[in-house]
């Protein structure tokens, strides 16, 4: 069931046997490669063919329009919430950040799966017909996808669970989590860039990623002895990644991995992104928490540090997440 692409590229897990149900030995076997990936490398590739091709690539096609506006419309695209709504003007704030970000908040809570709340446009009628028809297709696609997704999020989350025994929390904690979807695009390297820095490295501050790509690679990973790995993505794979909030929950027997995409490809990139966030606070369980592991972080609102991590700008740091628990004063002495 686990096949390494090579030495070092992420374990890839097959998720699409029709078989993958709780308690068959299919899934026991995945649950085992799944807790082993994340302690041992805060990542994995997962081959899982239920997300149809049609919302994939449909996805694709709406964003590719969506850029393909005229700037003043995209800027239309705005939010109040943090990094929400089109981010394309933020390279100004963040030197850094290269990429065109397009955020779009989409549901917080298993209830509202069916809703999408769209960044509020400055003025409806500005909009525009043109603009007004991809937002009613990204709302559409973004929907169907990231309906999907969340059940792969589910499945894997509760895999987690149950491999450390806390199977019983399991309920509540899916129904406190709330979803956010990312769409990135990174310009083509040109001529005359060869490789760019498409964006920095950063851990996420979710519980769990999940992310999937068009066929351009670009997405790199820390390992354990310092260097970076390119993340070879097979056909229909996605990269499970850990975020900040579960190594938080695990009481760091899970690390979130560090992360960033360097761009060669003289084909522009595009990445979708699935974030969980547990709503409320995320806390270890109890039966993580002993004499050989004691509490390493304070319960902090996993939400609400997004917030702090916005407003202070914190975006490029090895430790975000002490460095943010540090301003909230959340971090447990050593
Ligand atoms: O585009 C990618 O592959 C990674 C994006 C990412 O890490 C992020 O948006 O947090
Ligand atoms: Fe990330």
């Amino acid at each position: 069931m686990d096949s390494q692409l090579a030495p070092s590229n992420p374990s890839l897990i097959d998720f699409s046997s029709e078989n993958l149900k709780p308690g068959t030995s299919i899934w026991i076997s995945a649950s085992k490669q799944v807790k082993c990936a994340l302690e041992n490398h805060g990542i994995f590739l997962v081959t899982h063919d239920k997300i149809s091709s049609e919302v994939k690539n449909g996805f694709y096609q709406a964003v590719k329009e969506f850029y393909g506006l005229p700037t003043e419309k995209k800027c239309q695209f705005t939010s109040d919430k943090p990094y929400s709504g089109y981010l394309g003007k933020a390279a100004d704030e963040f030197p850094s950040l290269k990429l065109l970000l397009l955020k779009f908040q989409l549901f917080e809570s298993k209830q509202r799966l069916g809703q999408i709340i769209f960044p509020q446009t400055r003025s409806a009628h500005k909009t525009g017909r043109v603009s007004g028809l991809i937002r009613l297709m990204i709302s559409e696609i973004m929907q169907s996808y990231s309906k999907q997704v969340a059940e792969l999020h589910e499945v894997i989350i509760r895999m987690v669970f149950e491999s450390y025994g806390v199977e019983k929390y399991y309920e509540s904690f899916r129904e406190s989590i709330a979803y956010v979807c990312r769409v990135n695009k990174y310009r083509a390297a040109t001529k005359f860039t060869e490789k760019y820095v498409g964006l920095v490295a950063h851990t996420d501050l979710s519980f769990m990623t999940i992310l999937h790509q068009n066929q351009v690679n670009g997405l790199e990973v820390r390992s354990n002895d310092g260097s970076w790995i390119p993340v070879d993505f097979p056909p229909s794979s996605f990269a499970v990644v850990a975020g900040d909030a579960l190594m938080a929950w695990s009481n760091g027997r899970i690390h979130s991995i560090l992360h960033r995409v360097m761009m060669a490809s003289e084909e522009p990139r595009y990445s979708i992104l699935l974030f969980a966030y547990k709503k409320g606070m995320v806390e270890a369980p109890e039966e993580l928490v002993h004499e050989q592991h004691p509490l390493l972080f304070k319960p902090f609102d996993n939400l609400d540090l997004v917030s702090l991590a916005y407003a202070e700008r914190v975006i490029v740091t090895e430790d975000k997440l002490k460095v943010l628990l540090a301003l909230k004063d959340a971090i447990c002495p050593s």
